[in-house]
């Protein structure tokens, strides 16, 4: 079998190659008519894969389902059984075919937060240690406010035609999560989240979705260099 060149090409550390950095985001969520249905998979993918190139880690892709809470409805989501259990057998899978030992998961979709809880046990199951990456989330805003719409700009993802639509909130209930009453009262920053959007409306501004995507990146390079100094 083939001795492998671990050093070769633009590595500093052979050791990353035991690193994988993998997106959990939601392919089947409404955010507006400007933004497509797998915005969060697409930001959430973008970060993992440019964090992968300027880190030398392994790429492993993005989780195909994903979790969101009851009271908010505005797409197709498992329970959050499910998400652990599909987890699991995707990280056994890098370990056995790409004997990675070590992931950052990058999430960028607020619903998944509640599988942190679990992740103690997922490392148990799998073997791998974990860092779980929950950096866009906290800087992007509401749900398809803003943030989203200035990195769905810089992804090209964005229907231009459609951002004066995007605040037609009777239309459009999940933008900001602005019609789920529940959620909003179960969770302050939720409840902020769809406050900003019905009294500040939304924008688009390419640099900021730049420097949005520019502080996640970063963010995760620097839990590949912890994940290596372990
Ligand atoms: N979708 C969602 N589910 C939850 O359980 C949440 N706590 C939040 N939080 C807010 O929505 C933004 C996430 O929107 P995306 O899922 O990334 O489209 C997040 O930034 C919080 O403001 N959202
Ligand atoms: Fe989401």
């Amino acid at each position: 079998m083939a001795q492998l060149r671990y050093e070769a090409g633009r590595i500093n550390n052979p050791n990353v190659h035991k690193v994988g950095i993998i997106a959990l985001g939601s392919h089947l969520e409404n955010h507006g008519p400007a933004l497509p249905i797998d915005t969060d998979a697409k930001i959430g993918s973008y970060i993992a894969l440019q964090s992968a190139l300027e880190s030398g880690a392994k790429f492993l892709g993005v989780v195909f389902p994903a979790h969101e809470l009851d009271e908010i409805d505005h797409g197709i989501h498992v329970s959050l059984e499910e998400l652990k259990k599909n987890l699991i057998e995707t990280l056994k899978s890098a370990k056995k075919y790409l004997d990675i030992e070590k992931v950052v998961i990058v999430n960028s979709h607020g619903g998944n937060t509640p599988i942190m809880a679990e992740l103690a046990d997922v490392e148990d199951e799998t073997d791998i240690t974990i860092i779980f990456n929950n950096k866009v989330i906290s800087t992007e805003g509401p749900h398809g406010g803003s943030g989203e719409l200035s990195m769905g700009k810089v992804l090209g993802i964005l229907n231009e035609d459609e951002i004066d639509n995007q605040t037609d909130l009777e239309k459009y209930e999940e933008v900001g999560l602005h019609g789920f009453n529940k959620a909003r009262e179960n969770d302050p920053g939720i409840e902020e989240g769809a406050r900003d959007v019905e009294e500040n409306g939304v924008y688009v501004d390419e640099v900021y979705g730049k420097q949005l995507f520019e502080l996640a990146i970063n963010s995760v390079i620097l839990d590949v260099q912890k994940l290596l100094d372990f």
